[in-house]
């Protein structure tokens, strides 16, 4: 079943074509990865279909509703869920705090009196907590779970961004170059992290420029040139396409 179904996208920037009649569409259960050189409009893509941008033309569908308005924060209530390229961990605070606080509707411990909360504002509490400290372990930041996220390396910080992502339990994680900036075992163990999200049923998108890890990982390759789409297809297949090559080789422009 389609689960993200984005028509004729087009998106400008003063003289700048951004995007230009973009059409792609992701089953549920896919793993794809989105490349092209610098400039080529991949962010441009995730801004407009995760409602960071409103494109200019076009449609964006996700579970055959027409979402092409919708706000972030709707969109990532009803599972579409994004990372950016530059991780937003709050600094200031803990690794166990950042990934308590991604829950949506947090309870907010500290704003009511304990006499005044509810019981299902506690339970609410108690399975944030929960959830936060499996994901925290399963992705093996329990050793940091007291540091300031300021003390992370940057692989580091990429795993946490993932693990604030899956506290929102999206059915659609848009992932905007996980590997960039981390180091070569990191890059490994957060790819490995991807496959079994997508094993165990998420339809997962990666923007990234790193080939050669992402082609190992992905089903399907989409790639963009000049904001318009260059190829879609099977990663092998894409990256010895002569129309690929020659758009890496002359930069895109
Ligand atoms: N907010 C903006 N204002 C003006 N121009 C923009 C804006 N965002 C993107 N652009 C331009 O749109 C084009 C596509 O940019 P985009 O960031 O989507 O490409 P990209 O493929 O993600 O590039 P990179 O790999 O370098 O991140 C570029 O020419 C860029 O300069």
């Amino acid at each position: 079943m389609t689960l993200l179904n984005v028509e004729e996208l087009g998106k400008r920037f003063g003289g700048i074509q951004a995007l230009e009649d973009v059409s792609v569409s992701i089953d549920e259960g896919e793993l794809v990865g989105v490349i092209g050189p610098n400039g080529a409009g991949k962010s441009t893509f995730f801004n407009c279909v995760s409602g960071v941008i409103t494109p200019d033309s076009g449609t964006v569908r996700f579970n055959s509703e027409d979402v092409t308005e919708a706000e972030p924060e709707t969109l990532a209530r009803d599972g579409l869920v994004r990372t950016f390229q530059h991780t937003r961990e709050l600094q200031t605070m803990t690794v166990r705090e950042n990934v308590r606080l991604a829950a949506p509707n947090h309870p907010g411990e500290r704003t009511l009196p304990a006499l005044l909360r509810t019981k299902s504002m506690t339970n609410r509490e108690a399975s944030v907590r929960e959830q936060a400290d499996d994901l925290i372990e399963s992705f093996e930041l329990s050793h940091l779970v007291d540091e300031y996220s300021s003390s992370l390396s940057g692989g580091q910080r990429k795993l946490l961004e993932l693990a604030r992502t899956l506290m929102l339990d999206p059915t659609l994680l848009m992932l905007d170059e996980p590997f960039a900036g981390v180091n070569p075992t990191l890059t490994n163990e957060i790819a490995d992290h991807i496959k079994q999200l997508n094993d165990g049923g998420m339809t997962i998108v990666v923007i990234e420029h790193e080939l050669e890890t992402l082609a190992e990982l992905v089903d399907r390759l989409i790639v963009l040139q000049q904001g318009k789409l260059l190829v879609d297809g099977e990663p092998d297949e894409v990256l010895s396409d002569e129309r690929v090559i020659e758009a890496y080789l002359g930069g895109g422009e």
